[in-house]
C-alpha cells in the first residue's frame, strides 16, 4: 500500500529570489527554450512569456517554425531565433544557464538533434516537456542519454509529463496512470532517474533523492491548451534565477508548480475562470503572486 504523500509547501523558499540592489540580468540567468514547430509556435511563445514574466535575465527562444522566428511586436523582450540546424554548436555559443525543450517541438529529425544536444550538454538545469518526452518515449537511444545525464549530473534534469506523456514513456495508458499516480511517478523516477512532475489534479513531484510531494492547489479551469507550457516556462525562469540565488532545480520546480496552481486558484476566486481561464492570464497572476512572496 502506498502512503499519503507530503503536501507541497515551498513558498518560503521563494524569498531567496529577492534581488540585491546591485543585481543585473546576468544574476537572473540566461534561459534557452526550444520548440515551436509549425502549427505549435504558440506553445513556445507561451513558455517564453512565462519565463520572461517570472524573471529570467534573458529569454531566448529557439523556434522551429520559420514563419514565427522573428521579433514579436507584442513581446519584443523575447529573443526569438530560427532554431539552428547545428544544435550542439548553437548551445556552446549561447552558453545558457538553463535549458528547456519540448513545447510544440514536434518529432522532426532536427527536433531529435536538439534533444540529443541538450541531453549531452553538461551540468546546466534542464527541463524536458511535451513532445521532447514523446520522442524520448520512442527512442531507446534518447532514453539512454537521459539516464546517462542523470548519472553524471544528478538532480539537474526535470521531466514534466501529463498523464498522456507519462503513459507513452511507460508504455501504458493514461487511464492506468491515473489509477495509481504514485506508482506511476515511482516508475518514471526509476526509468529516467530524473526529477519528475506528474501533472494533473494534485500534481506529484518526486526524484531519486526526494520522496513524493503533492500539490494541493489547482483546479479544472487549468484544462486549457498551453497551461503546461507556461509551467515549463515558470520552472525555467525560477531555475535560471536559482543559479545565483541558491535554489536548486528540485526547489525551483516545487516553487513553480505551487505558484502555477495557486495563481490559477486565485484567478478563479476573482471570477476569471474556471471557464475560459487562459494561460496568458495565469502568467500575469504568477508574476503578481511571486512578487508578493519575496
Ligand atoms: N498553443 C499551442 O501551440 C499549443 C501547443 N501544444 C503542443 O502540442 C503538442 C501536443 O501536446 P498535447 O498535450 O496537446 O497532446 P498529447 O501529447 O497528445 O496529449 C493529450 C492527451 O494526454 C492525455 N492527458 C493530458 N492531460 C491529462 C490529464 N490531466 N489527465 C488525464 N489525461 C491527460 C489525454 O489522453 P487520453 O486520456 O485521452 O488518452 C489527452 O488526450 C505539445 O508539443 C504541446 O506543447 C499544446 O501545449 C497546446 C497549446
Ligand atoms: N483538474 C485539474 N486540476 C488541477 N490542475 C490541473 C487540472 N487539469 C489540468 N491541470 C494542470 O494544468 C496543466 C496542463 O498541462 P498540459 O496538459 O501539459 O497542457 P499543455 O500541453 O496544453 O500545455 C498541468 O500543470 C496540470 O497539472
Amino acid at each position: 500500500m502506498t502512503s499519503t504523500p507530503m503536501n507541497l509547501n515551498c513558498f518560503d523558499l521563494a524569498t531567496r529570489l529577492k534581488r540585491g540592489p546591485a543585481e543585473h540580468k546576468g544574476d537572473a540567468g540566461k534561459a534557452i527554450l526550444i520548440g515551436g514547430a509549425p502549427g505549435m509556435a504558440g506553445a513556445l511563445v507561451l513558455a517564453g512569456n512565462a519565463c520572461l514574466h517570472l524573471g529570467a535575465g534573458w529569454t531566448i527562444l529557439e523556434m522551429f517554425d520559420p514563419s514565427s522566428a522573428h521579433a514579436d511586436a507584442n513581446q519584443p523582450e523575447l529573443m526569438i531565433r530560427l532554431a539552428s540546424t547545428q544544435a550542439h554548436d548553437a548551445l556552446i555559443k549561447q552558453d545558457p544557464d538553463v535549458i528547456a525543450i519540448g513545447p510544440g517541438l514536434g518529432s522532426s529529425p532536427i527536433a531529435i538533434e536538439w534533444i540529443k544536444a541538450v541531453l549531452s550538454f553538461p551540468k546546466v538545469p534542464l527541463i524536458i516537456d511535451a513532445d521532447a518526452l514523446n520522442c524520448i518515449a520512442d527512442s531507446e537511444d534518447l532514453l539512454n542519454l537521459l539516464q546517462h545525464r542523470n548519472q553524471q549530473f544528478p538532480e539537474m534534469t526535470v521531466i514534466t509529463p501529463h498523464p498522456g506523456e507519462a503513459a507513452r514513456l511507460l508504455h501504458s495508458s493514461s487511464a492506468k496512470i491515473q489509477e495509481d499516480r504514485q506508482e506511476a511517478i515511482h516508475a518514471l523516477v526509476n526509468q529516467t532517474q530524473s526529477i519528475v512532475v506528474l501533472k494533473g489534479q494534485h500534481t506529484l513531484i518526486a526524484s531519486p533523492q526526494h520522496a513524493v510531494t503533492q500539490c494541493m492547489e489547482g483546479n479544472p479551469g487549468m484544462g486549457t491548451g498551453g497551461m503546461g507550457d507556461i509551467l515549463t516556462g515558470a520552472i525555467t525562469a525560477i531555475a535560471a534565477q536559482g543559479v545565483c540565488h541558491q535554489l536548486n532545480l528540485w526547489e525551483a520546480t516545487g516553487i513553480a508548480v505551487q505558484l502555477h496552481a495557486t495563481a490559477a486558484d486565485s484567478l478563479v476566486e476573482k471570477g476569471v475562470g474556471p471557464i475560459g481561464l487562459t494561460p496568458s492570464e495565469t502568467i500575469m497572476e504568477m508574476r503578481s503572486l511571486l512578487n508578493k512572496l519575496l
